[in-house]
């Protein structure tokens, strides 16, 4: 039935045959703001209600979500088993199995949905399929899919990305961010841009304060080799990262697993106020407490990937046995289904007391049991469901028109780009201005300084030999620093532009731009160093000239550091290319070497070292300066390696410098843009 504008769509039966009242309760909740989420302390502040001669009125379409209503039919996935091979990888050379591996079949035939003001738990044993399932909910699914998944009837599209809050299983948070900082920081991203600075602010302090934060919200987040705050601190921060922004849809993967059962029940609260507030919530979950059970209205249990029930919690049990399945003894129901799910049922055995338990673990037993009652769900609930999914549409016109409209970016461009920038700074400060960098450079500066010290013009055969150093160490240097951004970072990207924070530009920018004043303090020191100690030319023009040189240098190797990293995503096999490449600059940079055959001798155009080093050349010589020689005094153009590198056409190195700086960068943010989720 199509709904005509304004007109209040009828609210029909859903599956398990409860009425789909969620708008009084939705609509209740969704006035005044929400003071604490924890379930002793919801209260709506009157005070803050909008009020009018007829009573209170609903806030603005931006200060309250959306309501969703989500419905997924017939939803089957599938994923290649077809290993993810690279011509260099030798070892799939020639194999079969690259070429014949069947697809794996994850899902099948999934049908369900889940209504404003309901919390569905996703229940089964591991493996079942329970992450894809939430992912593909999520619009994260990368594989084969079949089958309508609908979000107020449409599709996912950006508009749904940015009121979906989705909690990955890992928390992925930075290390060095504290508590505050990371919610503060989301909150500037993400709030819409109705809100003040200090408004997103003060939601980050609120959120802090619903979630029991407090104490913590001035540690960092730490990491695998850092102390930080606890695992169920973590998870709050994860869980309130998301609240941030009061999504319409809220997806959580394994929310409470390694908590203890206090917090667990905390936060399955605090999800359960959410719902009512009008929420979508849909967790996965993997072996709730009785009362964590009985907290969900939906259940939806899995058995490697397929369906064993859909419907209300309250009724699963009942359905179970009206199968033939119910527990002979007293049990927690969550541990009761997933035995069931895992094809086990336990029986007391009345010969051995009450203590004494028999299952029916045997393969063919467990199988005979799932396959019944994987028929039963066909037979008994499947067209039961898809028959009230069919009918199920609880929201209204304006509802509906409300979902279609364009969403805009959170904040502008530029807020993006500052609030990464400060971020980034924030995250990094540690690596670059870490300890044992700094003593490397300066140690390495030193001997520099010492080996050379007051060296000479007519000493030019060392003097070249300085400089060609200065070129590689200051091109090795950053590109194997800089290596690491993307591919460290690519979890927390993918995240982030999952649910829409910000821009690919942005971020880009942010990453790359903001990191260079640190980022050029430690080559413009040591160059400093080197230089007065080692007795160059001793002008504040040629001084300058060839610290421009090398930091232009690092800049270079910088960018090829970020596309290669881009480009592969995996540390090791970058790392590895970058040292066969800078190997091959190094040796065509023309100090090594000064006769090449010409077959081989464009390497030369190519390599940053090369010009890097002409350059270096040409701040210090003149093409008329002479130098000592056996024969008096010679000109340092006819010095071999100065007249195989040459000091003339500086234009063309300072171009092929200028398209090396933007092209690896514009090549790094393509590859970017391409990296798989
Ligand atoms: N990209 C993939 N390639 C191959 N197999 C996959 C892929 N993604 C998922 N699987 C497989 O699909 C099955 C379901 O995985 P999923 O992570 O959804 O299970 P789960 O129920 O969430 O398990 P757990 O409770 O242990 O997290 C598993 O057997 C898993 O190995």
């Amino acid at each position: 039935m199509v709904a005509q504008e304004g007109e209040q769509v009828p609210v029909s039966r859903d599956a398990g045959g409860e009425e789909a009242d969620y708008h009084e309760s939705a609509r209740e909740k969704n006035f005044g703001s929400i003071k604490n989420f924890s379930k002793e302390n919801w209260t709506v502040d009157m005070e803050t209600i909008p009020m009018d001669e007829n009573g209170p009125v609903r806030k603005a379409q931006s200060e309250r979500p959306l309501p969703i209503n989500l419905k997924f039919e017939e939803v089957s996935y599938s994923v290649s088993l077809k290993p993810q091979t690279t011509w260099w990888d030798y070892k799939s050379w020639g194999s079969k199995m690259a070429h014949n591996a069947p697809d794996k079949v994850i899902l099948h035939n999934i049908v369900g949905g889940v209504k404003p003001g309901e919390m569905l738990a996703m229940m089964g044993p591991s493996g079942s399929g329970k992450t894809t399932l939430l992912n593909i909910l999520g619009g994260r699914g990368q594989g084969n899919l079949s089958g309508n998944i609908l979000y107020n009837d449409m599709p996912y599209d950006k508009g749904m990305k940015r009121r979906t809050g989705f909690v990955t299983q890992d928390d992925v948070l930075y290390a060095h961010l504290t508590v505050k900082e990371t919610l503060v920081y989301a909150a500037l991203l993400r709030l819409p841009r109705e809100f003040t600075k200090q408004e997103k602010i003060q939601r980050a302090e609120d959120v802090i304060t619903e979630l029991g934060l407090e104490k913590c919200k001035n540690t960092i987040i730490g990491g695998p080799f850092l102390r930080g705050v606890s695992g169920g601190e973590k998870k709050r921060v994860s869980i309130g990262h998301e609240m941030l922004i009061d999504p319409s849809l809220l997806l959580l993967d394994e929310p409470t697993s390694g908590l203890d059962s206090t917090i667990a029940l905390k936060i399955i609260q605090t999800l359960q106020d959410l719902a009512k507030g009008g929420r979508t919530v849909i967790t996965t979950i993997h072996q709730p407490s009785s009362i964590i059970f009985h907290m969900f209205d939906k259940l939806l249990l899995l058995s490697d990937g397929h369906i064993l029930y859909y419907g209300h919690r309250s009724e699963a049990m009942s359905y179970f046995a009206s199968v033939g399945f119910s527990p002979s003894y007293a049990t927690n129901p969550a541990d009761y289904l997933l035995d069931l799910a895992n094809g086990i049922q336990h029986h007391i055995d009345p010969a051995g007391g009450e203590q004494s338990f028999s299952s029916h673990r045997k393969a063919n037993k467990s199988e005979d049991i799932l396959k019944t009652l994987r028929e039963a769900y066909v037979s008994k609930q499947l067209s039961q469901t898809r028959a009230s999914m069919a009918r199920s549409t609880s929201i209204t016109a304006e509802e509906r028109r409300a979902s279609r409209e364009k969403v805009k970016w959170p904040s502008t461009w530029w807020e993006q780009f500052s609030v990464l920038t400060v971020r980034g700074m924030k995250e990094r400060r540690h690596e670059v201005f870490a300890g044992l960098r700094i003593i490397q450079v300066f140690a390495i500066s030193l001997v520099c300084g010492l080996l050379w010290w007051q060296s000479s013009a007519d000493n030019i055969g060392d003097q070249a030999g300085l400089l060609f150093f200065v070129s590689t160490f200051w091109g090795f240097f950053p590109i194997f620093s800089s290596i690491f951004t993307f591919p460290t970072e690519r979890q927390m990207l993918a995240k982030e532009r999952a649910s829409g924070m910000y821009r690919l530009t942005a971020y880009f920018f942010a990453r790359t731009v903001g990191d260079l004043p640190l980022e050029l303090v430690l080559p413009t020191l040591s160059i400093t160093m080197i230089y007065w100690m080692s007795g160059l030319k001793a002008t504040a023009g040629a001084f300058f000239c060839t610290l421009a040189t090398v930091l232009f240098n690092v800049l270079v190797s910088q960018g090829m550091g970020l596309l290669l990293g881009a480009a592969m995503m995996d540390v090791k096999k970058a790392t590895t290319l970058a040292s066969v490449i800078m190997m091959t600059f190094q040796l065509a940079g023309g100090y090594f070497v000064t006769n090449t055959p010409a077959f081989i001798g464009w390497v030369k155009y190519i390599s940053f070292t090369y010009y890097g080093f002409k350059l270096q050349l040409a701040s210090q010589y003149s093409k008329d300066q002479t130098y000592a020689c056996a024969t008096g005094r010679c000109r340092i153009v006819d010095y071999p390696t100065v007249q195989q590198v040459g000091l003339d056409r500086m234009g063309i190195a300072v171009m092929a410098m200028m398209i090396m700086l933007f092209g690896f960068r514009f090549l790094a943010y393509m590859a970017l843009r391409n990296m798989k989720k």
